[in-house]
């Protein structure tokens, strides 16, 4: 396994409390109080005039970044449920296999339309150090264009879509970029109305998050493995490459820089910082909003099948809960608090998984 493709874990928070109760790291994060005063006061002081919560965040960014070498190296050394980890256990009774159970899933669905929808980062590719290197693979691509063969099949990604489809490549898809804010329907389709791309609710906020972009990449520029990445409608702050002593000053950049900008805020992936506008939109909306296109708004006989790897599935997870419909799929090795019902490990099983429907679908004749 290279640095490149090796998966550093990250975070096992919540894995005492029930699946359905807040997260174990609060969104945002909360004023930090309890240890490390000292070295806050001496990183963070023009932090705290800038609303106080860059504390909370290099905190939560700790929480979901286990760095002491040997758990680390353990971890990524062996599957969870060889390592003696009972909170794994427990975890995997909560969140089965959507592999073991995939005949259970697949009876809930009888009669039903499936409608797919994939994250990409840690979902279709492997987490890598490089985020322009997440490729891909052409077994995988295969997989989701079969899949989007038997039914419509959405990626909802927070890359800006231009991106995440020079990734995918695959037009028959349904794209949702910049965290579901950028909307793109299949070319030449029912669903086309004048033009391909039928929802940008956050079309306003482009120019601040070009500005947020440049100022970060400025500011940013003299910590060593910080990467800032323009995805349209949101800008990602990369700190997998940064050493941990650095995540401070990191923050306070990103801080100072947002402080002028009320309307925007952060939330937190997989050792990224994402800025985003205000507005109530998210994955889970997209999901909401792409249903409706599909004319799907109030059926009962549609199964939405979520898959994702990151905090920012959990909004779409989430929905799934409140309509009690449909399926979502967690991707982790390691026991983390979601709202999914099921799990799969690393995006290997998510193809296994995607195959298995595609073979379902022919065996069956479903919908
Ligand atoms: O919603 P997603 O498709 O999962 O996108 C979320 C972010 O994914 C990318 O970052 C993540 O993957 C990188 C490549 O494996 C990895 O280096 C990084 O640490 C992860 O956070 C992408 O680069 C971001 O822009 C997305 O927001």
């Amino acid at each position: 396994m290279t640095s490149q493709n090796m998966l550093v874990p990250e975070a096992m928070p919540g894995i005492a409390t029930p699946a359905n109760s807040p997260a174990a790291v609060p969104y945002p994060p909360p004023r930090s109080g309890g240890g490390g005063a000292s070295i806050r006061k001496k990183h963070y002081s023009s932090i705290e005039l800038s609303g106080g919560r860059a504390n909370g965040w290099v905190e939560s960014m700790k929480a979901s970044s286990p760095t002491h070498a040997k758990a680390a190296a353990a971890l990524a050394a062996a599957p969870a449920d060889e390592l003696e980890i009972p909170e794994y256990s427990a975890w995997i009774i909560q969140h089965p296999s959507a592999l073991s159970k995939f005949e259970q899933i697949m009876n809930a669905t009888k009669g039903k339309q499936i409608v797919m929808f994939l994250d990409y980062d840690g979902t279709l590719s492997p987490i890598v150090d490089d985020p322009d290197s997440a490729f891909m693979s052409e077994a995988m691509r295969a997989a989701v264009k079969e899949v989007a063969r038997c039914f419509p099949t959405a990626i909802v990604s927070g890359r800006c879509r231009s991106k995440v489809y020079d990734f995918v490549k695959l037009t028959e898809l349904f794209y949702a970029g910049s965290h579901g804010m950028d909307i793109k329907v299949p070319k030449g389709t029912k669903y086309t109305k004048k033009k391909d791309v039928i929802l940008q609710p956050a079309s306003e906020f482009l120019p601040a998050m070009n500005e947020v972009h440049k100022k970060l990449l400025e500011k940013t520029k003299p910590i060593p493995g910080a990467k800032v990445e323009n995805n349209k409608f949101c800008v990602s702050v990369h700190f997998r490459c940064v050493e941990e002593k650095h995540w401070g000053l990191l923050v306070e950049q990103v801080c100072l820089v947002l402080k002028e900008y009320p309307k925007l805020r952060i939330t937190q992936g997989r050792k990224v910082l994402e800025i985003r506008p205000t507005i109530k939109w998210d994955k889970g909306k997209a999901l909401e909003f792409l249903l409706e296109s599909l004319g799907f708004a109030d059926c009962k006989n549609v199964v939405p099948v979520y898959i994702g790897d990151d905090r920012t599935d959990e909004d779409a997870f989430k929905v799934l809960c409140e309509r009690g419909q449909g399926i979502g799929i967690l991707v982790s090795e390691f026991p983390k608090e979601t709202k999914a019902s099921y799990s799969l490990r690393e995006p290997s099983e998510v193809m296994d998984f995607l195959l298995r429907l595609v073979e379902w679908k022919r065996v069956s004749g479903a919908k």
